[in-house]
């Protein structure tokens, strides 16, 4: 009763195929071609392991409300041993949830409330060094550093300086070695990832101290999140998140937070670029509320709720490029579903970007059209999903959110741009445009 399908060659599968798509950017049409050939469950072996692809509705339902009785979270080996064994992806049931409560306290609405305003000054910050003055510049690259800078700011208390630069070069490297084949040799990817994750891991450790003796001399446990992790205490006055927990858990972050946002920003000048119809509309809203802040005022978290379309704009960027194709879990035990056997320790594969571009729930799925936003009630559950679901959903979507309406404001109020590149992209395994999306910009004056 397994599901239809090949396992196709030892080891290899179909892993090389699906890689081959997704920089030739035709995955969905090669995952496709197997639901009509298949039906929408299908056994194929992934990465060395026996695998079954489910799609659709029901199965980003099931992938996201199943409990860890049933499926857990799966990572490849490369992306386990680069992060760590404590980080939330490796953990599970009241681990998982005691590591997760401990983060969402400081990732929830009404803690980053407080932190607009220093995203705001990270922003114009970032603008000041990197676009002003400058003709050209390479949108992918800067949105990494802008992000990369934002989180090092606000979550990590890490200012600008050497070891920042430092953390910057070794993230880039453990990013690249996250989906290489696990061979530890000198001058594999894998190796050097490694070795740039040894090298973080040493960094953060000397900052935790550092948070810590400011802990103990009186500093605010909310000034960023790591002193709040540190500062959690049970009923026996016990550090409730231990020290390597925070490691593994703010390198996740890094990884998690500033490759996702970078690719939904990146997208967005692509799209404003492409879109003189929604580009007016996005300034037009952001223009009213630059207006009413003629002496530099920072923005603050009402004014972020004003920007109800542009974050229409932003969500319907995620439909079209979600930064997260799809992942993995694992079955813990023999699982019917749908009518076939998903065999106890097989690889439960979840393309959730594929839903939303189902002409049944979105009608005319490659138009960019943000008004589909202006009712979400009417959008079907777990058929737009770019931030998961469930147990594990993202819990840096407000972070992402504010980080994006802020961005998007400076942009657009202060810069036109043109792009220089054509519009193609493909997934390394997140969207990545042409040449990084070179621009040529021009500042703006406000109205
Ligand atoms: C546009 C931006 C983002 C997108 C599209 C995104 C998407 C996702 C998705 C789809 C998942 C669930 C994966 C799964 O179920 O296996 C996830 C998990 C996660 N995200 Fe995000 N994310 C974004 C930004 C961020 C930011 C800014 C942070 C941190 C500040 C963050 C931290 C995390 C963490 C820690 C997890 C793991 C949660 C767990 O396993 O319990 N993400 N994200």
């Amino acid at each position: 009763r397994l599901p239809p399908g090949s396992l196709g060659l030892p080891i290899v599968g179909q892993s090389l195929e699906l890689l081959w798509a997704m920089q030739a950017n035709t995955a969905e049409q090669w995952l496709q071609k197997r639901i009509r050939k298949y039906g929408p469950i299908s056994k194929i072996n992934l990465f060395g392991k026996p695998s079954v692809f489910i799609y659709g509705q029901a199965a980003n339902k099931f992938v996201f409300t199943s409990d860890s009785s049933t499926i857990v979270n799966q990572q490849v080996k490369s992306i386990s041993s680069i992060l760590g064994d404590r980080c939330l992806l490796e953990l599970i049931g009241k681990d998982h949830k005691r590591v997760r409560d401990a983060l969402v306290s400081f990732l929830k609405p009404e803690s980053l409330k407080e932190y607009v305003g220093k995203m705001d000054e990270e922003v114009k910050k970032h603008l000041e060094m990197h676009w002003h003055g400058k003709q050209q510049v390479k949108v992918l690259p800067l949105m990494k550093t802008l992000t990369f800078d934002i989180i090092c700011s606000l979550l990590f208390g890490l200012g600008r300086g050497t070891r920042r630069d430092k953390l910057f070069i070794d993230f880039q490297h453990m990013i690249d070695g996250m989906w290489s084949v696990p061979v530890n040799l000198p001058f594999t990817r894998y190796n050097r990832s490694l070795q740039a994750s040894a090298r973080a891991q040493k960094l953060l450790k000397g900052l935790i101290g550092e948070k810590r003796v400011d802990l103990q001399k009186g500093a605010s446990p909310r000034q960023d999140l790591i002193t709040c992790l540190l500062s959690i205490r049970n009923e026996k006055n016990e550090q409730v998140i231990s020290e390597k927990e925070i490691i593994h858990n703010v390198k996740l972050i890094m990884v998690a937070g500033h490759d996702t946002s970078s690719v939904l920003l990146t997208f967005l000048v692509r799209l404003l670029a492409n879109d003189p119809a929604i580009y007016a509309a996005v300034l037009q809203e952001q223009e009213e509320i630059a207006k009413n802040k003629p002496n530099g005022e920072l923005l603050t978290w009402e004014d972020l709720a004003k920007m109800k379309y542009t974050w229409r704009v932003a969500m319907e960027t995620l439909r079209l490029f979600p930064p997260v194709f799809g992942g993995f879990r694992k079955a813990v035990k023999d699982i019917e579903y749908g009518g076939y056997l998903i065999p106890k320790d097989w690889q439960i594969f979840w393309v959730t970007g594929m839903t939303q571009m189902d002409n049944s729930i979105f009608p005319e799925p490659s138009k960019f059209d943000p008004t589909r936003f202006e009712n979400p009630e009417s959008i079907p559950p777990y058929c737009f999903i770019p931030f998961g679901g469930g147990p594990r959903i993202c819990p840096g979507y407000e972070f992402a959110r504010i980080e994006t309406l802020v961005s998007i404001h400076y942009l657009v109020t202060r810069f036109t741009w043109k792009l220089l590149s054509d519009n193609f992209f493909s997934r390394d395994p997140t969207p990545v445009p042409t040449k990084g999306l070179p621009v040529q910009i021009s500042p703006r004056k406000l109205l």
